[in-house]
């Protein structure tokens, strides 16, 4: 018996079911991007763009640049959306909605997330891009699934440990990057590239240590993960989507890396005066390292 129509739900036109997509609308190459109006701005650079739909924030284009096919698709904000995309990107190409059944022979799919992040290291000012050699989860996503062997285990040891949290707010974790990727971006000749350890939280103000009427349960909480260093490597920067990525990518045997523009300063307390054209830079860049994938 195939996958239940409760569990594997498919719209009238047997499009999947939040992102309004078929197999045959979507590129090997997923970028994905937060907000569903930077996906006309990342096509914007497209030779041509050969189809497009949208159902809620998730908004799709799907393309060419230089030659080479992509799809750009808007996550929304947050790991509870990455779940419903990155699970429905991947039954799009590995089951076949005929049997309902995981095909036998399954497809790998390049992920690039082209995000904006604010950074907590001081010398990693706006208008920089970090380029994340792994993801720190602290959104308890992974745990849900069965995995074995993509949690860092010895860092994450060393981090809860150096945090020191309160039991309720769980355990956070660390998972790599696809390290094909990672040689591909981290372009040492650009001197807007930083690499270092993304966090990935489950909310922009108090999850990201922002104060603006609660006063926070862990007052610390930044400044102790700015300090934090795990093979010469520091947490340069915190959004909320990374980790998930890096997560759901490995247990379904894709490929992924996420790369953000750095928005906000949380070290000095600035914010970028000119985030649009930092966030176009971005994308030209990516697009440029896709192009020769
Ligand atoms: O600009 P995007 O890609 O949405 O990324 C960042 O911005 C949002 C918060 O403002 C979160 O999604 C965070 O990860
Ligand atoms: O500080 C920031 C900036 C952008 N996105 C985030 O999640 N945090």
């Amino acid at each position: 018996m195939g996958i239940k129509n409760s569990e594997l739900i498919l719209n009238t036109d047997a499009s999947i079911y939040h992102l309004n997509l078929k197999e045959e609308n979507i590129a090997d190459i997923i970028i994905t991007v937060g907000d569903q109006d930077r996906v006309a701005k990342v096509t914007s650079f497209f030779d041509e763009v050969i189809f497009e739909t949208q159902k809620r924030e998730f908004k799709t284009q799907t393309g060419f640049y230089k030659g080479k096919k992509m799809t750009v698709i808007s996550t929304g904000i947050g790991v509870d959306n990455i779940d419903i995309v990155l699970n429905e990107l991947d039954a799009l190409v590995n089951i076949n909605f005929e049997t309902r059944k995981p095909k036998k022979q399954l497809k790998k799919l390049k992920f690039v997330r082209i995000g904006t992040s604010g950074s907590i290291q001081k010398e990693i000012d706006v208008d920089q891009f970090v380029i994340s050699s792994a993801g720190l989860g602290f959104d308890g996503l992974i745990h849900f699934y069965k995995h074995q062997n993509i949690i860092e285990e010895e860092a994450s040891s060393q981090l809860i440990k150096h945090l020191d949290l309160s039991p309720n707010i769980g355990q956070p974790y660390f998972i790599k990057a696809d390290q094909e990727l990672l040689n591909h971006f981290n372009d040492s000749s650009n001197s807007r590239i930083n690499t270092g350890f993304t966090g990935t939280n489950i909310g922009f103000y108090g999850p990201q240590g922002r104060v603006l009427r609660i006063p926070l349960s862990h007052p610390d909480f930044i400044d102790r993960l700015a300090k934090f260093e795990y093979k010469n490597e520091k947490l340069t920067n915190l959004e909320m989507e990374t980790s998930a990525i890096y997560g759901l990518a490995k247990l379904l045997g894709h490929q992924a890396l996420s790369i953000n523009a750095i928005i906000a300063n949380r070290a000095t307390g600035n914010f970028s005066k000119r985030p649009k054209e930092t966030i176009m830079e971005l994308i030209e860049f990516s697009l440029n390292h896709l192009a020769k994938i």
